[in-house]
């Protein structure tokens, strides 16, 4: 099974380098229109059974979600930035993907959830299929996180699930410069103690230490293939056009197809 997650920063402070050329409504509708499309898609895409939204700000989040079937978790104050909200996601959603026998898309259920962690809260109806738990799974890959970033307007469901097919267990999707990461894809379980490659988990300084570290930044891209051989995990590097472009620039938005443009321009007309 595979669990995405959406990291949503708030309602406020996102899309700074477009402020030159977008107020703060502007700017603030322009993360509404892109956050519902990677949810959109991502509910859509074949593979992913469960979408959860990690942020700082879950009631600008459950506003601008509202009717999709997602899930919203609140980022505690003491886990700061993009890297602090995932690392949170995955130790709360981990109980759920991991723990046997557990339904990880009934977000109300402790399951194996550890006590101190308060699980996501649903936004809207539970439109999930049967259990993936329970279903033959023989020659599956084990539970997968993606992180998918809010701000890809042009990702489909096909990106998704090519990301997905991938035979490496960890697969990064770059960004146009191929030097960051706008999705990741990894097996919940990369503890160092399992790896074959202990010594050299050693020798890095990383024995004992729990879970591939996220590293989004400036080159990321590199950051993560760096995580993923440290601990002996074969990676692939995705560069899709769906995948490449985050709007985060005005010159990221002048590199979307016009299809894309015309629908965003629909929600944000000030962008030209
Ligand atoms: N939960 C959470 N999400 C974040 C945080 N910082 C960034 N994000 C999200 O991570 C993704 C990538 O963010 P960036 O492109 O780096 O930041 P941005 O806010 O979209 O744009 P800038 O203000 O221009 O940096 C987007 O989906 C953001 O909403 C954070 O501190 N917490
Ligand atoms: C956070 C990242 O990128 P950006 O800030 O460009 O979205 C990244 O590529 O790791």
């Amino acid at each position: 099974m595979t669990t995405a997650v959406v990291p949503l920063r708030d309602g406020v402070s996102g899309k700074s380098r477009l402020a030159a050329v977008l107020d703060a409504a502007s700017r603030r509708r322009l993360v509404r229109v892109l956050a519902r499309h990677v949810v959109t898609t991502l509910l859509a895409a074949d593979g992913i059974d469960r979408v959860v939204v990690v942020t700082a700000d879950p009631v600008f989040t459950r506003e601008t979600l509202a009717g999709l079937a997602v899930e919203v978790l609140e980022q505690p104050a003491d886990r700061q930035g993009l890297n602090g909200a995932l690392e949170h996601a995955r130790e709360v959603l981990a109980a759920d993907a991991v723990g046997a026998g557990t339904h990880a898309a009934d977000a109300g259920a402790a399951g194996t959830r550890a006590a101190d962690m308060p699980g996501p809260d649903a936004v809207g109806p539970d439109t999930s299929g049967p259990d993936p738990l329970c279903a033959d799974a023989v020659g599956q890959p084990g539970p997968r996180l993606l992180v998918a970033h809010a701000d890809l307007p042009a990702l489909t469901p096909a990106d998704v699930t090519a990301l997905l097919a991938e035979q490496a267990p960890v697969v990064i999707a770059t960004d146009r410069y191929r030097s960051g990461t706008n999705l990741l894809l990894l097996p919940f379980e990369t503890e160092v103690s399992s790896l074959s490659t202990g010594g050299k988990a050693r020798n890095l300084g990383l024995e004992g230490e729990v879970g591939f570290r996220f590293r989004f930044g400036v080159g990321s891209l590199a950051a993560h293939l760096a995580e993923a051989d440290a601990r002996g995990l074969a990676a692939s590097v995705v560069d899709r056009p769906g995948t490449a472009v985050d709007l985060d620039t005005a010159d990221d938005w002048s590199q979307l197809p016009p299809e894309v443009r015309d629908v965003v321009r629909h929600e944000v007309p000030e962008l030209l």
